[in-house]
């Protein structure tokens, strides 16, 4: 038989995972739509059995061959507690290199497209009792995120049965707050990188649904631009990835707090072209960075949850009011005007949390952007595929993940 009708059919006999392929300023999102196992109890709880019992799965669609190690996942979860005794109207569950994170703003933009688009009733049980809301041509999804319910608006045609593509979709996120500002930590000495001066560094933490240092590049002995609005074919300095990359990982080792959902989840280098007073705390403003998150992954998108973390310190710092919008672009969207992520305070929360209990420093955060389909896989199996069944991934240090025989 010819290969192409055999691979079909062994698609239809195999029960594939099957994939809606979508990005977000270049960041990818693998939505996995069937052939996981149906996990059932609370949303952490089938999180809990994901990791326990089918890491492999995530592995297999995340890392090489079918995947990479920047690659993204969204597992569609159709039943939880919020969507059977809440307003939830699906589930979600997030996977990276590394594991399964709490919260993802670029996914909740991409999904937000997909699930009006989406009439597929065993992939979105809950799409008919979606309201269209004909005035703003938009219809409103309440997604259950394992850090809460996040309400995502797409914009859609004029009876609100597809996206619409021209307009970006935005989320209003759980409550974003500081733990602490302006704290120091001590670098680990062994990891280094060429520039690196200070043992010393400033960093704030913030949570936008997972928790993130924010440190500003110069104080990590790197250009105060970091170069990212450079391309590799200019002709001036180049960026130095790999060094951005020892710097956030030095920061994750001094830093980290560790626990299944309150963990260090991502370190932000800014780009600190704001004012040059060292009095002024407003290094955060600029809207440019980098963002390595999960096992050194690296956003291509400014990372929607680091987009409410940093609008949550810059509140607790006052320098940004409810209402007043900021633009945050990463290396990747810099370069295009659909890149950008723009996030708004709106509405103030009370926190127990925040780095100063005095005030109620928490948020909700307004983050906007752009996503568009990549395409749609059936990954299957071959018996006896040892190398593909777990996925792998090539690192500078040289090959992991395969099983030794
Ligand atoms: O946009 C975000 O929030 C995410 N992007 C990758 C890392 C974060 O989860």
């Amino acid at each position: 038989m010819d290969v192409i009708k055999s691979l079909r059919s062994q698609v239809q006999a195999n029960a594939p995972i099957t994939t809606i392929d979508m990005h977000t300023t270049g960041e990818p999102t693998r939505i996995i739509i069937s052939g996981f196992p149906k996990l059932t109890g609370p949303l952490l709880v089938q999180r809990r059995d994901l990791m326990k019992h089918y890491d492999h799965l995530r592995k297999r669609v995340i890392l090489e061959p079918r995947g990479h190690w920047d690659m993204y996942g969204a597992l569609l979860v159709q039943d939880t507690e919020l969507v059977t005794y809440g307003d939830a109207d699906i589930g979600v569950l997030f996977m990276t290199n590394d594991g399964y994170s709490t919260m993802c703003g670029h996914a909740t933009i991409a999904l937000g497209r997909f699930l009006v688009d989406t009439h597929d009733l065993a992939v979105f049980p809950n799409r008919e009792k979606l309201k269209y809301d004909a005035e703003n041509q938009s219809v409103e999804i309440k997604l259950h995120a394992p850090c809460g319910v996040v309400t995502i608006t797409c914009p859609t045609t004029r009876d609100g049965q597809a996206s619409d593509p021209s307009r970006p979709v935005s989320f209003l996120s759980v409550p974003s707050f500081a733990t602490a500002l302006n704290h120091i930590i001590e670098l680990p000495e062994e990891l280094t990188w060429p520039g690196r001066k200070r043992d010393l560094v400033r960093v704030d933490f913030a949570y936008g649904g997972a928790f993130y240092a924010l440190v500003k590049a110069s104080d990590l002995g790197f250009s105060p631009g970091l170069n990212l609005r450079k391309r590799k074919d200019d002709e001036e300095e180049e960026m130095d990835i790999e060094a951005l990359r020892t710097a956030a990982n030095a920061i994750i080792k001094a830093a980290d707090l560790n626990s299944d959902l309150r963990f260090l989840y991502g370190v932000i280098i800014i780009v600190d072209d704001g004012p040059v007073n060292p009095q002024e705390e407003r290094f955060w403003e600029s809207g440019l960075s980098i963002c390595f998150f999960a096992d050194s992954q690296i956003d291509r998108s400014p990372t929607g949850s680091g987009v409410q973390a940093r609008v949550a310190a810059a509140y607790a710092k006052g320098t940004i009011r409810l209402g007043e919008s900021r633009n945050f672009e990463s290396i990747v969207s810099v370069h295009f005007h659909e890149g950008r992520f723009l996030g708004t305070p709106v509405e103030e929360v009370n926190n127990h949390f925040a780095a100063n209990p005095t005030a109620a420093e928490a948020v909700r955060v307004r983050v906007e952007g752009w996503a568009k389909y990549t395409g749609t896989h059936a990954f299957v199996l071959e018996e006896n595929d040892i190398i593909s069944k777990e996925g792998f991934a090539i690192r500078k240090n040289g090959l992991s993940g395969l099983p030794r025989l």
